[in-house]
């Protein structure tokens, strides 16, 4: 059986006062018995207070990025290292604001996907593609590259502590979210694509997210659907009470 998770991506958003706030806020709302895995984002500057925040709760605690490198001399990073010693269990690898924004490549998020797991970390790797890329018929082509790209050298035994996060990118923000069958119709593709690189067992196990527009509404219908094992939120996780009730509302297959 694989897992269901529900992540939290806060991206820019929430300083010291509501981290503190709606993590406290939300684990005590989640407290009695969570069934779908839940993970929280916050920027950098509050990963060690969110981490001491939900120690001894069901809340994991994620960066949203990370560097490859050990260490070194790369002004303004933070290595898998550094995560892993304030106590980051997860991290989000390549977020297409990352790819857009800051030239994240597929490359990179490779090497990172690496990193991430030589260290014990659990990448959240994210993957979508454009509306027009999906109007012109591309969306497959793309999906199947991001994904064997962003996996590239990491073994059967690694992939198991993978999570894919399917993203579109015409749903993030915009409050357009795919319908359940367009989201399941390309988990399965990653889902495929996984079995073809891996084997169909291995396939099975691995966590693939939607992500896009996600909140209360729609996520029982999305995680009802057979390939999609929960959700990367974005602006509906910032109040645990919606946020909460998103986690209530998970179908746990
Ligand atoms: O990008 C997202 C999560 O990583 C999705 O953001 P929204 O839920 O705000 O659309």
């Amino acid at each position: 059986m694989r897992k269901t998770i529900i992540a939290g991506n806060w991206k820019m958003n929430h300083q010291r006062a509501a981290v503190r706030d709606t993590l406290t806020a939300l684990t005590e709302q989640i407290k009695g018995g969570v069934k779908p895995e839940v993970i929280v984002a916050p920027a950098f500057a509050y990963l060690a207070e969110a981490v001491s925040l939900a120690k001894g709760t069901n809340v994991h605690i994620a960066a949203q990025n990370m560097h490859f490198e050990e260490n070194g001399a790369y002004t303004g990073e933070v290595s898998p290292a550094m995560l892993v010693d304030v106590g980051v269990s997860h991290v989000i690898l390549g977020h297409s604001e990352r790819r857009r924004y800051f030239n994240e490549t597929d490359e990179t998020v490779n090497l990172k996907v690496k990193a991430a797991v030589a260290h014990d970390l659990t990448p959240l790797m994210c993957c979508g593609e454009t509306l027009e890329q999906r109007e012109n018929g591309k969306m497959k082509v793309w999906i199947e590259g991001q994904i064997k790209a962003g996996l590239a050298g990491i073994s059967a035994a690694d992939i198991k502590k993978v999570v894919i996060a399917y993203e579109p990118i015409w749903a993030i923000g915009t409050g357009r979210t795919a319908s359940a069958e367009q989201a399941q119709k390309v988990c399965l593709i990653i889902r495929n694509t996984l079995a073809f690189l891996y084997g169909a067992a291995v396939a099975e196990a691995v966590p693939v997210l939607y992500g896009g527009s996600m909140n209360a509404h729609n996520v029982a219908d999305l995680t009802a659907a057979r390939d999609i094992d929960g959700g990367l939120v974005g602006g509906a996780s910032l109040k645990a009470a919606e946020f909460a009730e998103i986690i209530a509302k998970t179908i746990v297959k």
